[in-house]
């Protein structure tokens, strides 16, 4: 169970948190701070500053004022608790005060929790890599009529993203009232609309000679947010002191998504190669010339001039490419071959496994706790692929489900 504490829990995120919290088994409010403590019935007690509060809890989670945040961060410095920052508007000296005090508790900050807004930074990034130069960039906001801060935060972190994705070379306008100028390339155009009751919605468009490509994301309830922080507040409960935000999240659980295991093919280990690379050219050339498709390739460093590479081909293959290495110790005479046919290639992939350490001693500490023994290892940006013994095929695959929660 996560301790919370609500900052700003008379506000409409602040009761939007408290109702996702109330539904979630995991999440309890031990108490809620509010400028205005008795304008909302709460199940919690309510106090109107954080030196009334009392309770112990794990995470502080704020949806305020910036003019609140010094009190905010000396609270959870002296508590020693994780914050989620969610209040938007802050002044650059804020955002410092959010850095430094992130150097001695985990602190969490997003202008935007909902998981459509930050897919929308990726996708704004990509469309500015290709179409930054030539076409003209604006982006629109409209937010309800009780919001105070303008532009949103959201709209500063898709303007930044884009930005430095364009090497910091645009500089940002608000509005263009009063100004009688054309628009100069080296804008990005920021636009605020406050009207009705509108939760949110961030368009960023891309106008160029005779077309527009326009990527928007419409929030229809405060629901959204409500439930970022809530997962915000799990994840940043179990991190060090650090500032983390919602791509680190996201990033982290997606390290590994999928496991996959494929009994289909057989290792083929060649020893004693020497190390030159035109006799490992040469046996791959071969191999190929009696169309065997190879998938995994791992090999060792050289020791004494010489080397050993394991592949793996289909298993209805390894006949013919027993075939292909024996006819090559003529020209290869110090060569020697194993090959393995009760093997299962084990594959853990996931998108955010790049940005994230700690996956291969993850699955590879897994994997000694089983005593499985490892045959080869690969990997990509987002894959480890390695090869075990057939018989453990089953062990292996129920000790990462359970490790990776999949
Ligand atoms: N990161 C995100 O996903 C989202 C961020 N926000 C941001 O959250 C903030 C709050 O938004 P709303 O709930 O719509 O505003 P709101 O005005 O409805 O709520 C703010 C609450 O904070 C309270 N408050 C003011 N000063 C305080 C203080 N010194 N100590 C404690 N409480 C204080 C107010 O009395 C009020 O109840 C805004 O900055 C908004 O932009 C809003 C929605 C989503
Ligand atoms: O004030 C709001 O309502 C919202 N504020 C955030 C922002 O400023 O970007 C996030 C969301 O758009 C709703």
């Amino acid at each position: 169970m996560i301790r919370i504490i609500i900052h700003g829990c008379n506000g409409k995120m602040g009761q939007a948190v408290a109702s996702a919290a109330a539904a979630d088994p995991d999440i309890q409010v031990v108490a809620g701070i509010d400028k205005f403590p008795d304008s909302k019935q709460n199940p919690f007690p309510t106090y109107g500053s954080l030196s009334q509060c009392k309770e112990t809890a794990d995470v502080i989670v704020d949806f305020s004022t910036p003019a609140a945040l010094a009190d905010l961060l000396a609270f959870a410095n002296e508590r020693k608790i994780a914050a989620v920052i969610a209040t938007t508007g802050f002044s650059q000296d804020d955002i410092k005060l959010i850095e430094q005090a992130s150097r001695s508790i985990p602190i969490f900050r997003s202008a935007n929790m909902s998981l459509g807004v930050n897919v929308m930074l990726e996708l704004a990034q990509k469309a500015a890599s290709t179409l930054g130069d030539e076409f003209d960039i604006e982006i629109i906001e409209k937010h309800h009529n009780q919001k105070v801060d303008s532009p949103s935060g959201t709209a500063y972190a898709l303007a930044d993203a884009i930005n430095q994705t364009l090497l910091n070379s645009k500089n940002y306008i608000y509005g263009r009232h009063s100004k009688n100028q054309r628009r100069s390339k080296s804008e990005i155009g920021i636009h605020a609309v406050r009207g009705g009751t509108i939760p949110g919605q961030h368009t960023v468009l891309f106008a160029g000679s005779d077309e527009v490509l326009e990527i928007t994301h419409t929030a229809y309830s405060r629901q959204i947010f409500a439930l970022g922080a809530l997962r915000a507040c799990k994840y940043i409960v179990r991190k060090s002191p650090g500032l983390y935000g919602m791509k680190d999240m996201l990033n982290e659980q997606a390290a590994v998504t999928n496991i996959n295991s494929d009994n289909q093919q057989a290792l083929i280990t060649i020893n004693n190669i020497p190390d030159d690379t035109a006799a490992i050219a040469k046996i791959f050339q071969s191999i190929a010339q009696q169309d065997i498709n190879i998938d995994m390739i791992s090999h060792t460093t050289p020791v004494n001039g010489q080397l050993s590479i394991s592949f793996t081909v289909p298993r209805k293959d390894v006949g013919k490419a027993i075939e292909v290495v024996n006819d090559l110790e003529t020209l290869l005479p110090t060569i020697s071959l194993n090959t393995y046919e009760g093997i299962v290639k084990l594959s853990v992939e996931g998108p955010g496994m790049a940005q994230q350490p700690g996956i291969a001693a993850k699955v590879f500490s897994i994997m000694a706790q089983q005593n499985i023994k490892i045959m080869a290892i690969t990997t990509s940006e987002t894959k480890i692929s390695y090869i075990i013994h057939q018989l453990d095929e089953k062990k292996a695959l129920e000790a990462l489900m359970e490790a990776f929660e999949l």
